[in-house]
């Protein structure tokens, strides 16, 4: 059973009235929310969730997810993606497998959105299919092989 975590870093507390027409209407709550609903229909033993737009309470959760037995964690680092090593490293550190979302096609963006710090790494990224992409997500972590312990 999964144990899941998911993340959402900078300027995603203003989801819902931040630039609706990349991100859409829908606020951060509704998002958590929808993602619970999901993971009650499938097999998540625990799922939790963390908003900062702090680089460094962001690493300090994903260090803090080891210690609860997360088995896979959903992350959207916001502009993080593109510039923290650090965040690269929390989660390689704590070796826990993640899904890397975003809500719009960074690839279809500013060039400086291109490159993410993550990808590599990540077991699978999402880009470009809205809020709905967490869901997509949660569903994945939760029916994946990849996301037991
Ligand atoms: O699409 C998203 O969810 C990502 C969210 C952000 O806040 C941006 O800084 C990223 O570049 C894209």
């Amino acid at each position: 059973m999964a144990n899941i975590l998911l993340i959402n870093g900078p300027n995603l507390n203003l989801l819902g009235t931040r630039e609706p027409a990349v991100y859409g209407s829908d606020t951060l709550a509704d998002v958590v929310s929808n993602c619970k609903k999901g993971a009650q229909k499938l097999d998540v033993k625990a799922f939790s969730d963390f908003q900062s737009n702090h680089e460094g309470a962001i690493i300090d959760r994903i260090h803090q997810a080891r210690d609860e037995g997360v088995t896979g964690i959903i992350i959207n680092p916001g502009a993080f993606t593109h510039t923290s090593v650090a965040i690269r490293d929390a989660l390689l550190g704590v070796d826990i497998p993640f899904v890397e979302l975003h809500i719009s096609n960074v690839h279809a963006r500013e060039a400086f959105r291109h490159h993410s710090y993550l990808s590599d790494k990540a077991v699978a990224v999402i880009a470009g299919l809205g809020v709905k992409g967490y869901d997509y997500a949660v569903d994945f972590v939760a029916t994946s092989p990849k996301f037991r312990r």
